[in-house]
């Protein structure tokens, strides 16, 4: 935990995009909680760490793939309530330029998944508007209701 409020979880996270679109989710694996649930690749912000270099850091433990810190386009943001009693905090970046081939480095499945198709996944709490967003946002389309 990074931040000075000790209720607060801050949590970095990417959505990768590739040429076509597409955004890469990641499986949470075994043994992590939330196991099975669809999330963006990230994690919790070290002391000291920026949420650009937790995400960088985070991308390249967990895939193998090196974006540039400024290839990390703020997106939106996730502020809820978690059932520990914290608050999770979490920005969420978008990138579309980075080096190397996502390969999944710890026996997580990964998905590359059309901005539409987004609701399909089983996603943690926070992610669920995050993921509409992006839907909104890089479909061109927005539902109103
Ligand atoms: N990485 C990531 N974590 C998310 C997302 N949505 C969401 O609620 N979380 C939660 C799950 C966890 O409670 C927390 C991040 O934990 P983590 O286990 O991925 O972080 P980490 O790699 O730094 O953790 P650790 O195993 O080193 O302790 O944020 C998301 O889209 N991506």
């Amino acid at each position: 935990m990074t931040s000075s409020n000790g209720s607060l979880l801050l949590v970095a996270a990417c959505a990768l995009l590739d040429a076509d679109g597409r955004v890469l989710l990641s499986r949470r694996p075994q043994g992590k909680p939330q196991a099975g649930l669809w999330e963006f690749p990230g994690g919790k912000v070290e002391p000291a760490e920026t949420p650009e270099q937790a995400v960088v850091r985070e991308l390249r433990e967990e895939l193998g793939v090196e974006p540039c810190e400024r290839c990390l386009q703020p997106f939106a943001f996730a502020s809820q309530p978690m059932s520990d009693g914290r608050q999770i905090l979490m920005p969420l970046y978008v990138c579309r330029r980075w080096d190397g081939f996502p390969d999944p480095k710890e026996g997580q499945k990964i998905a590359w998944a059309r901005p539409t198709e987004l609701d399909r996944f089983d996603m943690p709490a926070p992610d669920v508007p995050l993921a509409a967003e992006l839907r909104d946002r890089l479909s061109g389309a927005r539902v109103l209701d």
